[in-house]
């Protein structure tokens, strides 16, 4: 990383580094809730993990100093004396002040300590204020860091600065700690250090209080606890601003006063809902209709409770049961009732709806579509989703009885087919167990991270996406087995051989290396934000999501035969081609268009040799052809590329161009004659051919080969290409003035946009053409737009 180290040369003196501070705090003081829990988000910067025992006791030999202290270097098997001095903030890790007995000062942040030492886990995801979070360590407390770490870090303000740290100026020293167990709070009483001379006095009122001393802390202990009433009121001031971690608290109050009270039961259950804690919901209303089972609201409730858990029937019968009991309910039939029978009804049909997507995979791809470009938009201000939870779409999921994971040799564990499948089956739909888009990793973390120096990366998306199933992981502990049995790299063990208590405990290590193997890229895929002018950060920064079942199938650079296509958090995936019994389904991880290193450097990466037909072709193939591929690609790419755009939009088109373009597509199908329907490098200077050719008025020369590169990319799968490309032929045809033609390949644009979506359309549905126009005018209304010019709409 390039710091500008000069600056640790002066380090500020005490008084400055105070004043910062303390300026920092009041900033963070003022700073909204919202925002600030956008900050708190990331929390796991592991640098080490095999933690040194150390003897901190025996005449203090492994202590070090703060001015003995190097940069960028863990100092394992040393241990730092120091003391608080200052208040206490929480971001990721917990930052306060120090001082060792020397009299030197500096930050400090301790990772992953709130969480594993302090914090009970109800209140992890709670924003803590600086008076909160400073009860972890009062000033005063005395500290041993094992293993410190000094590090080179972004300044403080960059933390909480929106456009994250300037590289080169925005740079300061910290000392870090990771593993909460190198942490160690020294008792007052401790006579290993009272010989201890502090060069400092703490000042008055600065001596830590015993009976301050709290390091457990609930956030609870701040408040009065109130009546039933009182909590209830609260609990709801909570709910209407949307904090519903908060307002379950208060009800849980509530409910620890008052017995059985099924008012605030019924509320709790609705905050859960909010929160997705199903299970927790089915629990408060169960015991509601248990003692009332005429409660409406519970029964309500117990219906939404159980198509979260994936109890469909169960949700269909209670909400029957309730509709039957609604519709004689007509001696009163007031406002509220209606309101309720309303619900019901909206909501019986959304459980069946789930129900015949998820044991027939009968999917609304319509209303997928319209609901899924209805999440995605975002506010221009603030990179916020317009709407809540962004495009995490209300569907059930689908899995295809006709296959099932075996074990696959020199692949570990992979999708299998028990029977013939033909193409275009829908095999599988797979909601995110948990999923990070581009505009949603913490502001300050998204595209550096600080640790691994100047490298441009998804990795503070990867890590957000970690922590966010560890919060997941630690409120449903059950699930933590669903997540564990993914693999997690050599260095992990199988989840057999865990032990009881590890299958059921957050382990944030195999985590990470979970998220390593198996996470998968949401994206744009239709350019949607793009088109419509939307410049947030979705359009730019990849997300990352971790779908389980999905996660088992193995890779393959071409010649896949499944197609997996994200909308918002919702996988679809289909058969690309035919399947026999017995084969193994395999999609791929990256772009067959890449280059051999690049993709093999990102195979390996996953522990990937791969074995397919191009990857077997590449590796043997001389040096010579490789340097002239990579030398007809630069040239592409550098001088030609470049030179043809710029001529496409200028009034004059060189013709001498369609030569050059003619020699490099000629060489490069030499260079791939013995594959040549794997000639990647040609698709793309094959296209500007052909728009070359439109430009000097050669319709006629152009169509073939626009034709050409339309039967390449279906060939090679390059699936997401070829609605364009059909696309281009149609529009050629329209110029051309044959719209017979140009109908016809306008209908195959339509169905290559919309069936890797939603199937195959038959031969006889009368249907189709309204269902794939509206598809595409959802997913591609640029081009619909370019259609209607033309006359093909
Ligand atoms: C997402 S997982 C796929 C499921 C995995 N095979 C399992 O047993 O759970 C990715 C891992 O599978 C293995 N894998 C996937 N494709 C492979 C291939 N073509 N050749 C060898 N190993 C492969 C690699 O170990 C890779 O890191």
């Amino acid at each position: 990383m390039e710091v500008n180290l000069n600056f640790f040369e002066q380090r500020n003196n005490r008084k400055d580094i105070i004043v910062n501070y303390e300026k920092w705090l009041k900033i963070i003081e003022r700073m909204p809730n919202k925002k600030m829990h956008h900050l708190i988000t990331t929390n796991n910067f592991e640098y080490m993990t095999n933690s040194q025992s150390i003897n901190i006791g025996n005449n203090l030999k492994n202590r070090i100093s703060i001015a003995n202290l190097t940069l960028d270097k863990v100092h394992v098997g040393r241990f730092l004396l120091c003391r608080v001095i200052n208040r206490c903030a929480k971001l990721g890790p917990l930052f306060t002040l120090i001082e060792d007995p020397e009299g030197e000062i500096e930050r400090i942040a301790l990772y992953n300590w709130v969480e594993h030492t302090a914090l009970p886990v109800k209140v992890r995801e709670k924003v803590l204020s600086i008076n909160q979070v400073s009860k972890f360590l009062p000033i005063g407390t005395k500290l041993a860091i094992k293993n410190p770490y000094y590090q080179v870090a972004s300044s403080f303000d960059t933390l909480i600065n929106i456009e994250g740290p300037r590289i080169n100026t925005d740079f300061d020293s910290l000392i870090r700690s990771d593993v909460p167990d190198d942490v160690i709070i020294i008792d007052q009483d401790d006579e290993r250090f009272n010989k201890i001379k502090w060069s400092n006095d703490l000042g008055k009122g600065m001596n830590v209080n015993e009976k301050d001393k709290v390091y457990k802390v609930s956030v609870d202990d701040e408040k009065r606890i109130g009546t039933p009433d009182e909590c209830h009121q609260k609990g709801n001031k909570y709910f209407i601003s949307n904090d519903f971690a908060q307002a379950v608290d208060e009800y849980s109050t509530g409910i620890r006063h008052g017995l059985h009270n099924a008012t605030l039961l019924a509320n709790r259950a609705e905050a859960y809902l909010r929160l997705d804690r199903f299970k927790k919901a089915l629990n408060d209303v169960e015991k509601i209709l248990k003692r009332d089972p005429g409660h409406m609201k519970a029964a309500i409730r117990k219906g939404k409770a159980l198509i979260g858990l994936k109890s469909y029937q169960e949700s269909i019968i209670t909400l029957k049961d309730l509709n039957l009991r609604m519709q004689t309910k007509t001696e009163c039939d007031d406002n509220l009732i209606t309101s309720i029978k309303q619900s019901v009804k909206e909501l019986l049909k959304r459980a069946e709806m789930f129900d015949s997507e998820n044991r027939y995979g009968r999917y609304d791809y319509k209303s997928i579509i319209d609901e899924y470009c209805e999440k995605i938009v975002i506010n221009q201000d603030n990179d916020d989703w317009a709407c809540g939870k962004g495009p995490r779409l209300d569907h059930a999921e689908y899995l295809i009885d006709d296959i099932e994971i075996r074990h696959v040799k020199k692949k570990g564990r992979g999708w299998v087919a028990k029977r013939d499948i033909p193409e275009g089956t829908l095999v599988m739909v797979s909601k995110a167990f948990k999923v990070v888009y581009g505009n949603e990793a913490p502001l300050s973390f998204r595209s550096i991270d600080f640790t691994r120096g100047y490298e441009v990366m998804n990795t503070a998306t990867h890590l957000e996406l970690s922590t966010r199933i560890a919060r997941e992981l630690i409120a449903e502990p059950e699930l933590c087995q669903e997540v564990y049995q993914l693999y997690a790299g050599p260095e992990m063990v199988p989840m057999e051989y865990l032990d009881e208590k590890s299958l059921h405990s957050v382990n944030m290590k195999r985590i990470e290396k979970i998220v390593k193997y198996n996470f998968f890229e949401p994206r744009d895929e239709w350019d949607i934000l793009y088109y419509s002018g939307n410049d947030s950060r979705l359009t730019k920064d990849y997300g990352a999501g971790l779908w389980i079942l999905p996660s088992y199938f193995n890779h393959s650079c071409v010649d896949i035969n499944i197609q997996h296509i994200i909308i918002g958090d919702m996988m679809i995936l289909r058969s690309c081609r035919p399947i026999l019994k017995d084969e193994e389904l395999i999609l791929t991880y990256c772009s067959p268009a890449q280059f051999y290193e690049e993709r093999s450097t990102r195979l390996k990466s996953y522990g990937i040799n791969c074995q397919c037909r191009l990857c077997e072709f590449e590796r043997v193939e001389s040096f010579r052809t490789k340097v002239r591929r990579i030398e007809l690609f630069a040239t592409y790419e550098k001088c030609l590329g470049p030179q043809l755009r710029l001529s496409f939009h200028s009034p004059y088109f060189d013709p001498s161009l369609i030569n050059e373009l003619n020699d490099l597509i000629a060489e490069s199908n030499e260079l791939r004659k013995d594959l040549p329907d794997l000639n990647f490098l040609a698709y793309e200077p094959k296209s500007d051919l052909a728009m070359a050719y439109v430009k000097i008025g050669k319709l006629r020369q152009s169509l073939p080969i626009t034709k050409q590169v339309y039967n390449f990319l279906k060939t090679a799968q390059l699936l997401h290409l070829t609605s364009n490309a059909a696309y281009q032929v149609a529009s050629r045809y329209a110029r051309l003035g044959q719209m017979k033609e140009a109908n016809e390949w306008f209908d195959v644009t339509l169905k290559e946009l919309a069936e890797p979506i939603r199937g195959k359309f038959n031969e006889d549905e009368i249907q189709w053409r309204e269902e794939a126009l509206h598809l595409a005018k959802k997913l591609a209304p640029k081009m619909i737009e370019g259609a209607r010019n033309k006359g093909l709409v």
